[in-house]
């Protein structure tokens, strides 16, 4: 099977011509895509810095540099099936709940196409739709879940709707599998030792940031297969997951995070897991440098990309 690819940077020099994700072509310009990249250029759910609505763009701007193939999962992935740009999901910027609306029957719309979704956010109250559009194709399903944070908590300002609450309203909402949830690279102050509490009752399991230090990839991969299984997997990255070195252009900042090479590499030690979908959110291009943070995302989100191709077009 031939698939339309991304433009080809010797023809055409990568600096030239429309920034789509990877320079694949627009979902207009296919008959069918498989995987789509979608971007979510949103951020009202955000708690302190703004800014996240600009990641989308600045994450395909940075991706003009990636190449066709992945040799750490020796994987084509344009080439295994038809992978697209499907441009933004237009969100409501001053309506949290017709946002949510809006992007959970967006994200329906693309599982009833067969098309598997890599969305690039936005802030990371976006996992919600998200999950709930996951859920309604797949049942709850398995969650990774990467981030400085726990985004469990309650309420912000007495809202349920916010990117620290996601989590939490899917787990009550029943779009998860409680047997298998795990947050990585969590660090940081919290509120009260309560918000460990309440995230262990919901479910979650926590490797931190240090946990990642210490025991090292392969232990950490081998632990996050365990609790995964077979069992449909989403896989959500905050980018500020990532240290502050290597992700500066983020809204909530963590001293003590992951490298980079950390990130991508548990990510390909989810090679046998079936994942069927995931997101990279909080890239918020006004405090990134040098596009560090862009393109760290751009890589994860070319990762994700890949993990789906594993799977061909199914
Ligand atoms: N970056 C995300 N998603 N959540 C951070 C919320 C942390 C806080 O405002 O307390
Ligand atoms: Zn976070
Ligand atoms: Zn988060």
């Amino acid at each position: 099977m031939l698939y339309v690819p991304p433009t080809d940077s010797s023809a055409v020099p990568r600096f030239a011509g429309f920034a789509t994700f990877a320079r694949l072509p627009r979902i207009d310009e296919v008959a069918h895509a498989d995987i789509a990249v979608v971007g979510v250029p949103f951020d009202a759910g955000v708690s302190y810095r703004p800014g996240a609505r600009f990641g989308p763009a600045a994450v395909r701007e940075a991706s003009r540099l990636l190449r066709p193939y992945h040799p750490g999962l020796d994987v084509s992935p344009f080439a295994s099936c038809q992978v697209a740009d499907a441009g933004d999901v237009a969100l409501n910027p001053f309506n949290i709940g017709e946002a949510i609306e809006t992007l959970q029957h967006a994200a329906g719309e693309f599982a009833g196409r067969g098309t598997r979704m890599v969305t690039v956010g936005g802030d990371h109250t976006i996992a919600l739709p998200l999950l709930r559009a996951a859920a309604a194709q797949h049942g709850p399903v398995a969650l990774l879940h990467f981030d400085a944070h726990l985004d469990t908590w309650d309420t912000y300002f007495g809202e349920p709707y916010t990117h620290g609450t996601p989590f939490r309203r899917a787990v009550e909402e029943g779009v998860l599998d409680t047997s298998a949830l795990c947050h990585v690279g969590t660090r940081g102050p919290l509120y009260g030792k309560r918000d460990l509490d309440e995230d262990t009752r919901l479910g979650f399991g926590i490797v931190t940031s240090a946990d990642v230090m210490y025991r090292g990839v392969r232990e950490t991969v081998a632990a996050l297969r365990e609790r995964i299984g077979e069992r449909p997997l989403y896989v959500s990255v905050d980018i500020d997951v990532l240290d502050p070195a290597h992700a500066p252009g983020t809204g909530t900042p963590e001293a003590g995070g992951m490298t980079s090479r950390e990130l991508l590499e548990i990510l390909r030690g989810l090679r046998d897991c079936h994942l069927i979908g995931a997101d990279v959110v909080e890239v918020a291009p006004a405090y990134d440098h040098a596009e560090i943070t862009a393109i760290a995302a751009s890589h994860v989100a070319y990762d994700l990309v890949s993990l789906l191709a594993l799977r061909g077009g199914s």
